[in-house]
């Protein structure tokens, strides 16, 4: 090819990967799961003898991989997965197959049509024993002709909600056979005559779902600041309505509902992206560990990522769609933009982990902290979990005259976490004195579980936005963001205001601050609104919308848009004669009798 695209950076400079993964193809793209799951379980998966031999190709794009793990009758409880990979010493091979219906490999990206290779996850046997999920790296398509591998059949799943343009396939084996050594063997191995050698984690093979969840961080601080750029910038030129009888229409962000619909999202957008900073250099910083023998941090890594993925996507969706409310009519239309990035956006809810799954993971980890604590240990220090070991103010003082850096606002989501947690853990032992099971008590709690972990990672999100608001020397940028600082926080604290009243933590007279807070800091972002999100620099391309156009000139060109559309290549369908034009004529002769 004249301007072959060079290799991909596969080095850990995975922030700019992210970034390119969200916005190169805001729909998906044939590569979207080569660069963002093979490519990571290569790297941290596939020992030194592997990586030498697939990495180079890998980043040459000499072949295409997906990651194929979900099937039609598993996608969540990954230990009943059914493809099986059945070790033969005999020929020192793999034989992989899907011995149900329900084992097909279903959902994975770019699986239809483009991949001719993948990351299958599958139930290793060997010596007559299942080791459980363990990652093989297929070969699926001859590389010449493209065609199914003999025992292979792969096909695309059919449209989806959004992101068509996104082969997400099937796949089913029949008893194909893989060398020994498509198995990645960094952690586990699996030795010619057939003895199985257990990693030192046994969830490090989930390392490629790790590091999707703590991309989708930033993947949606991305949607929430392009989303808020369209409906902040089509609100800005909109006009509709009077707020002053004969002073004529208003430009409707300036109805105080239009901004309290969007500048949360702006601001949850920015805590995000912060956030989405923070969680990729501890993933990255992981992985470097995990090379050199630590894995001390997995566990923190895995419950941070898990409640973040779940607390960002479900958060922007709901923000997505307050955008496109607020954009009325137009909002609705394709030219808006809004579809595609709600469709791309809201999958992310599902995918990487069901948010409900990942929301309990994290609680899994703070249940644990929650029995250190009742045992009365002293705390890591590990400044993530650290506040649940404190006691912290018995009374909320968000109102007090000077909060510095809103400690006392912090201090409240700090105690409103600290609550849920130890109060959802004391049910916990409680129901197990009660008689039952572990299991059957972590189920009747398992809706607190998921409070608990949303307010910790509530605490978690607003700490780290007020730290890092707090890094910045340029002042003029500092106030700008303070602004959208204090309506995080204080649009936050009403968020859980049920649960800081609940025991008295919070009155009522400090409820109604936090709403004036939150009032206040609307009038400060108004006059700036535009300027900021000009100053995000989407490209309107990236942007996919008429209304967000940074020029502006939404009509003429939602005109141009419609004019576009195929229906209007001719004033006449072809089949208007054949079908209404009939039905019309005939129905004009009958009233004619
Ligand atoms: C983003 C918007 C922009 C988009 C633009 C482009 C759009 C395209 C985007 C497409 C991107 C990606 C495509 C999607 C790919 C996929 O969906 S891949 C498949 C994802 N599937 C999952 O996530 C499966 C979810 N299930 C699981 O991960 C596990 O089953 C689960 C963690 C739920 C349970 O694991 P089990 O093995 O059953 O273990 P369990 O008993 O619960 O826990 C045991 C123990 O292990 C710890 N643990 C579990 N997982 C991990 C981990 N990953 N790392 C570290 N530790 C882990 C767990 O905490 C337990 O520890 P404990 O000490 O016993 O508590
Ligand atoms: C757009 C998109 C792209 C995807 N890309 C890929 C890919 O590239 N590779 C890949 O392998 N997979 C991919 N997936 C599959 C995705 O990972 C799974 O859909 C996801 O893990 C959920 O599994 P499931 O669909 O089988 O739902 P299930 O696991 O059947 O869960 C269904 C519902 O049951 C509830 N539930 C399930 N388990 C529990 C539990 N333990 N506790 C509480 N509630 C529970 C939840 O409400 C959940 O939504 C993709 C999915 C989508 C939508």
């Amino acid at each position: 090819m004249e301007h072959a695209p060079k290799a991909i950076d596969v080095t850990n400079d995975v922030e700019m990967r992210t970034f390119n993964f969200f916005t190169m193809g805001i729909d998906g793209h044939p590569l979207g799961l080569h660069l963002d799951m093979a490519i990571p379980t290569i790297l941290n998966n596939a020992d030194e003898e592997q990586q030498k031999d697939w990495l180079p190709k890998a980043a040459n794009r000499e072949f295409i991989a997906t990651y194929a793990q979900t099937e039609m009758g598993h996608g969540t409880n990954l230990k009943k997965l059914e493809t099986t990979a059945t070790y033969d010493p005999k020929t020192q091979e793999f034989v992989l197959n899907s011995p149900t219906i329900t084992s097909t490999k279903w959902w994975p990206g770019n699986l239809g049509k483009s991949s001719n290779y993948a990351v299958v996850m599958a139930q290793l046997y060997t010596q007559g024993k299942c080791h459980g999920a363990h990652p093989f790296f297929v070969q699926l398509r001859d590389l010449n002709t493209h065609k199914p591998l003999k025992g292979i059949t792969v096909g695309d799943i059919g449209p989806k909600f959004g992101m068509n343009t996104v082969d997400n396939g099937f796949l089913q084996f029949d008893h194909v056979r893989t060398p020994r050594r498509s198995m990645f063997m960094k952690h586990a191995k699996v030795l010619p005559d057939g003895r199985y050698v257990p990693p030192v984690h046994d969830k490090l093979n989930y390392s490629a779902m790790v590091f999707i969840r703590a991309a989708i961080v930033s993947g949606m601080a991305y949607h929430l600041l392009v989303t808020s750029t369209i409906a902040v910038r089509y609100s800005a030129i909109r006009r509709q309505g009077e707020i002053t009888p004969g002073a004529g229409e208003v430009k409707v962000l300036d109805y105080q509902t239009q901004q309290h619909r969007i500048f949360p999202q702006l601001a949850r957008g920015l805590a995000f992206r912060l956030s989405g900073q923070y969680i990729m250099k501890l993933y990255t910083q992981t992985m470097d560990d995990i090379r050199n023998g630590d894995i001390s941090a997995v566990p923190d890594l895995h419950a941070l990522s898990c409640g973040l993925k779940a607390v960002t996507t479900h958060h922007a969706a709901l923000g997505l769609e307050q955008c496109r409310m607020a954009c009325g009519g137009h909002g609705y239309s394709q030219a808006s933009g809004f579809p595609l990035h709600y469709s791309v956006a809201v999958g992310a809810c599902t995918y990487e982990g069901e948010n409900m799954v990942m929301l309990l993971q994290t609680a899994r980890h703070l249940m644990k902290i929650a029995k250190a604590i009742r045992a009365g240990q002293s705390p890591k220090s590990n400044k993530i979990v650290d506040y649940l070991f404190h006691k912290g103010p018995p009374k909320c003082l968000i109102d007090q005259a000077y909060d510095t850096n809103y400690r006392n606002v912090l201090e409240s989501f700090e105690h409103l976490a600290r609550r849920q947690t130890l109060e959802v853990y004391d049910k916990l032992v409680q129901l197990q004195q009660q008689g039952r099971n572990y299991e059957q008590a972590w189920n009747d709690c398992a809706v607190e579980l998921c409070k608990a972990t949303r307010a910790h990672v509530r605490t978690f999100l607003a700490r780290t936005f007020v730290e890092e608001i707090d890094k910045i020397s340029d002042l003029s940028i500092k106030s700008v963001l303070q602004d959208l600082l204090q309506l995080y926080l204080y649009y936050e604290v009403t968020e859980c205001a049920t649960g800081l009243l609940e025991d008295g933590f919070m009155t009522g007279q400090q409820h109604k601050y936090a709403k004036k807070k939150i009032y206040e800091a609307l009038e400060k972002i108004r006059p700036n609104a535009v300027s900021i999100v000009d100053s995000f620099d989407f490209q309107d391309r990236e942007l996919h919308s008429v209304l967000g156009r940074r020029d502006g000139n939404v009509y003429e060109n939602l005109l141009k848009w419609a004019q576009s559309s195929p229906l209007n290549k001719t004033d006449v369908l072809p089949f208007h004669h054949k079908y209404l034009g009939k039905m019309m004529e005939e129905a004009r002769q009958r009233s004619k009798i």
